[in-house]
């Protein structure tokens, strides 16, 4: 099977990775949670077994990384378990909002898995203004930050999703303490994400200035570099690295979108902010998930046109 025409769209896009959600639950209950725009569907979660039999099925087509999302992807108390049975592949990474990380790390199998954590301030009344979380959990999270970096596991992301007037004041006090992280973890062992909000209703006025805060990084970063995938640009600010995700209106970055999503309950999404084209994998032999991988790739599109 040739890769580069089982995984390209009719767009040019060549799909390299995966983005599981795991599950809808979640411990937190965020300002902004988009739930990966899993909205419908029927509740059920994959088992770890479909889980890996998709992405050993999907690793033979050409899929070289894997994203694991959630909800709270660490409410799955088996996802160590099924880290441990992945096949190799080129990246393996999860995206937590930390609040458990702390104790699950020991039982992570170290094999070169990225770890990012939201942490969209440090300050403890706005994080639970932010989060809904309850007292000590903002003390909690930047524990298992520690914990996750005294394990290895690295380069660790931290995401920042910008608020207006929530903290959008607190850019260069992220970038401060990602320094400090690395004076002790060692260079480019944290990397600091700001993210753009995304708007699935009603949260519009939420939004923080992203264009004006990548201008600033524009403006005094020692290098900038671009990332294949949606072409993201990293500033080098102060010896930190400072990725922006912007994708609103934005149809460079839908252009160079090279994943695909998979729901909890085991439907593939095209698109993030599309409801309306997902496909069900009915039959979960080979045949039948390469079959819904085909009618998936063959229904995405960029969602910001040029
Ligand atoms: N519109 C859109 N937003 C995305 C997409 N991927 C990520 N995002 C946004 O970026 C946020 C953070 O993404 P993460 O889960 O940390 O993963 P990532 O940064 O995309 O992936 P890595 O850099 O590989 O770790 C998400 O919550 C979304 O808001 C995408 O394909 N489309
Ligand atoms: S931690 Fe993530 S999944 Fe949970 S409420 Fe916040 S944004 Fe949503
Ligand atoms: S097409 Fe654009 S909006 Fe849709 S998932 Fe890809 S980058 Fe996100």
């Amino acid at each position: 099977m040739n890769p580069s025409t089982i995984c390209r769209d009719r767009y040019g896009r060549r799909i390299r990775s995966l983005r599981i959600s795991l599950t809808r639950r979640c411990n937190l209950n965020c300002l902004y949670c988009h739930r990966e725009g899993e909205n419908s569907g029927c509740g059920r979660e994959m088992s770890g077994e479909m889980i890996v039999k998709i992405i050993e099925t999907l690793k033979r087509v050409g899929i070289e990384r894997v994203k694991f999302s959630g909800g709270e992807p660490f409410m799955r108390e088996d996802l160590p378990e099924i880290l441990a049975r992945l096949p190799d592949l080129q990246d393996i990474s999860v995206t937590t909002n930390g609040t458990l990380l702390e104790d699950v790390i020991p039982r992570l199998p170290h094999r070169r898995l990225r770890i990012n954590v939201s942490l969209d301030t440090l300050r403890e009344e706005r994080y639970m203004q932010i989060t809904g979380a309850g007292e000590g959990v903002f003390s909690s999270v930047l524990r298992g930050i520690d914990e996750a970096c005294k394990r290895g596991f690295l380069p660790l992301k931290l995401n920042f999703v910008l608020l207006k007037g929530i903290n959008d004041d607190e850019v260069e006090e992220m970038i401060s303490y990602v320094q400090q992280l690395n004076e002790r973890w060692g260079r480019g062992s944290v990397i600091l994400q700001l993210i753009e909000l995304l708007d699935f209703g009603g949260i519009e006025d939420l939004r923080g200035d992203m264009r004006a805060i990548e201008g600033e990084l524009m403006a005094r970063a020692d290098e900038i570099r671009c990332r294949e995938m949606h072409h993201r640009r990293k500033y080098l600010i102060d010896g930190v690295e400072v990725e922006v995700v912007r994708p609103m209106d934005n149809s460079e970055f839908c252009a160079n979108c090279n994943r695909l999503r998979v729901t909890s309950d085991g439907r593939f999404k095209p698109c993030l902010l599309r409801e309306d084209n997902l496909v069900e994998i009915r039959d979960m032999t080979e045949q039948g998930i390469i079959d819904a991988f085909k009618r998936a790739v063959a229904l995405r599109e960029p969602f910001f046109k040029g």
